[in-house]
């Protein structure tokens, strides 16, 4: 394993930030931290970075801790949400700062440079001042700064969350052509489900100082464990066992075993068919539809409440339609009702 972080504890005071938190990653991949705010994303981004210290646990890199390393000898590349270029230096100082500091000849440092602004397609700002450039393009030069020498890790902290959507989709495609063509291993943090999907190979999804799930997007979107994830992960139609053995009783024969109230049906607004059913087989009537571009997002009253169905292209019914659903029992995932826990053991 390239970076393992094992039992990281963190506490401010009397709180518990990290509760004994273990990732890993491997050489070349990119790897997303996902959860709400506070749930200490950050934290553990600064822990790696050497920008705080661990309560207890280890951070290991090539097998080797790196707990006593300050981080300006971890050798990391750190990009932050508000850009952190040097307002009083060009972009190419900006870039080439690292290189200096370490005795690169001018010459070597303007051929980098010039290599650099290339691979994060900005060719000709080398002599513009940050404050000349838009957000998205302090963003491309503080990656362009973070990766100028050669870092050993590069760590990305909600990198892009201060840009309006169409700049962020566009730079979010950069980080990851960089990243591809580079092949450094990379721990981005995000609160944007989207984005961890389409960025990462791997998603290390937290809550409350905890890790609550890892795996490739796939997994967390199509198999999570929790109600938590699957709530996190995108829009799920969530029903408890009595609402399936009512309405579709063929979902059940994937139920795992035990109590009712410790699992609950995911289904996902995409894995629900609507078909019209004027003749009177009719168990569901749709509410409302709305246009997203892509897809239409139809709410849907059923015996068993309000269900969300997405589908692409033209939508199969109108408002006030009636309907039957279909859905395949493949597509339903159970999952754990650690919400319905969690509420049983909070005091009040
Ligand atoms: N220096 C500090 N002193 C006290 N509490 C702190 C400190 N830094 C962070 N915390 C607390 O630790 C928790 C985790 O914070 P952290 O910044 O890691 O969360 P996050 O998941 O990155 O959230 P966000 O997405 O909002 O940045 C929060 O409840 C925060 O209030």
């Amino acid at each position: 394993m390239y970076l393992t972080v094992r039992n990281a504890t963190k506490t401010y005071g009397p709180f518990t930030a990290l509760d004994s938190v273990s990732i890993e990653i491997e050489q070349g991949e990119f790897v997303c931290l996902l959860g709400p705010s506070g749930c200490g994303k950050t934290t553990l981004l600064r822990l790696i970075a050497g920008l705080s210290r661990l309560d207890g646990g280890d951070i290991l890199l090539e097998g080797a801790a790196l707990s006593d390393l300050p981080a300006r000898k971890r050798g990391f590349g750190i990009v932050f949400q508000s850009y952190s270029l040097f307002p009083n230096m060009t972009v190419a100082e900006n870039i080439g700062y690292g290189l200096k500091i370490r005795g690169t000849s001018r010459s070597e440092m303007a051929r980098r440079v010039a290599e650099l602004l290339e691979l994060v397609k900005l060719p000709d700002v080398a002599d513009k001042y940050p404050g000349q450039l838009s957000g998205g393009q302090q963003q491309r030069i503080a990656l362009a700064r973070a990766i100028a020498v050669d870092p050993r890790l590069l760590l990305l902290d909600e990198p892009l969350s201060a840009l309006d959507a169409k700049v962020r989709a566009e730079l979010r495609g950069e980080i990851l052509h960089v990243q591809r063509t580079l092949g450094i291993p990379t721990l981005m943090v995000t609160h944007d489900q989207e984005e961890a999907l389409a960025l990462a190979d791997k998603i290390i999804c937290m809550n409350h100082g905890v890790v609550v799930q890892a795996g490739t997007p796939e997994d967390l979107y199509q198999r999570p464990k929790t109600r938590f994830v699957a709530e996190f992960m995108g829009i799920s139609n969530l029903l408890s066992t009595d609402a399936v053995r009512r309405a579709f009783p063929a979902l059940l024969a994937t139920r795992p075993e035990g109590p009712d109230d410790r699992v609950v049906a995911c289904l996902r607004p995409e894995q629900i068919g609507l078909i019209p059913a004027p003749d009177g087989s009719a168990t569901a009537t749709v509410r409302g539809i709305s246009f997203l571009g892509n897809l239409r997002r139809l709410e849907v009253d059923s015996a068993v409440g309000p269900l969300i169905v997405e589908t692409h292209g033209a939508a199969p019914c109108r408002e006030g339609d009636r309907v039957t659903l279909s859905i395949a029992p493949e597509a339903c995932t159970w999952v754990a009702d650690d919400m319905a826990r969690q509420m049983a053991e909070s005091p009040a």
